[in-house]
């Protein structure tokens, strides 16, 4: 097991410390995570990789404060994110972190500009226009505001949620296989405007990928099996990536 202590400790957008998630009871118990440590640096790219069932979701909903570790720590700077009350972590998500989904999850009766302001709606909030016009422009769907997800492609759909999530601006943004749904060329924009957010924002985005291809745009590949990490890449390349992967059978 390869523990990522280099950015242990203050500074880093987001931490988990020893990180374990077992789902069930007994004899049906399933281990999902077991003892992961990891810590996302501000204004870094991460690819959290591994064969099928190794736990990537599971570390991605933790670290978003989705789910509850059954033991260990999650950190959003400064904040102990697993120690917080119900409610005062559904602000604080809302605040600091966006998450995207491989399904886009729109409302496909609500209009673009509709779904981006949901969050803010369902937490009471007025939304501000300018933000929810700034947040579509930033995806580079300035003008298609009062289109509904049906008359959008995948990947413009894919492009909603990814404003949706943004316009909280947050300092992570997680993404659980976000290219998944999608051909490869428009993976590819989606994936250029992940990094763009990186490079350009200097926010923090963490994405699950089964596509080396797709981890080739992360500053950093953690490779997960069996619910803990098992090697990590810097830099990778799409040839490194598939073939580490390789040697883990996923
Ligand atoms: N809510 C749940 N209840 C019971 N078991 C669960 C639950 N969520 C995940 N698991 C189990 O935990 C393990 C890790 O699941 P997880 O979804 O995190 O893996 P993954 O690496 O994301 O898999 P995939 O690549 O197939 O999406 C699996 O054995 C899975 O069946």
């Amino acid at each position: 097991m390869v523990e990522t202590t280099r950015d242990m400790g203050a500074g880093s957008a987001a931490r988990a410390e020893g990180l374990h998630r077992a789902y069930g009871r007994g004899a049906a118990t399933v281990r999902a995570l077991r003892g992961v440590s990891v810590a996302l640096a501000p204004g870094t790219f991460t690819a959290v990789m591994g064969p099928s069932g190794s736990g990537k979701t599971t570390l991605l909903h933790c670290l978003a404060g989705m789910d509850r570790p059954t033991r260990g720590a999650v950190w959003w700077g400064d904040t102990a994110v697993s120690r917080l009350p119900e409610r005062r972590l559904a602000v604080l998500r809302r605040r600091r972190v966006g998450f995207v989904f491989q399904a886009f999850n729109l409302m496909p009766a609500m209009t673009v500009a509709q779904n981006v302001e949901l969050p803010g709606r369902l937490a009471g909030e007025r939304p501000e226009r300018g933000r929810v016009l700034e947040a579509i422009a930033r995806v580079g769907l300035a003008g298609r505001e009062r289109d509904r997800p049906g008359q959008l492609s995948g990947g413009q759909q894919q492009r909603v949620a990814i404003a949706r999530a943004l316009v909280s601006r947050p300092q992570v943004l997680f993404a659980d296989e976000p290219t998944g749904a999608l051909d490869r060329a428009t993976g590819h924009e989606i994936l250029t405007l992940l990094r763009e957010g990186v490079d350009r924002d200097g926010r923090t985005c963490v994405t699950v990928t089964h596509d080396p291809v797709a981890a080739g745009y992360a500053d950093r590949v953690l490779l997960l099996a069996d619910g803990v990490v098992v090697d990590e890449l810097d830099r990778p390349t799409a040839a490194r990536v598939g073939e580490r992967l390789s040697r883990l059978g996923g």
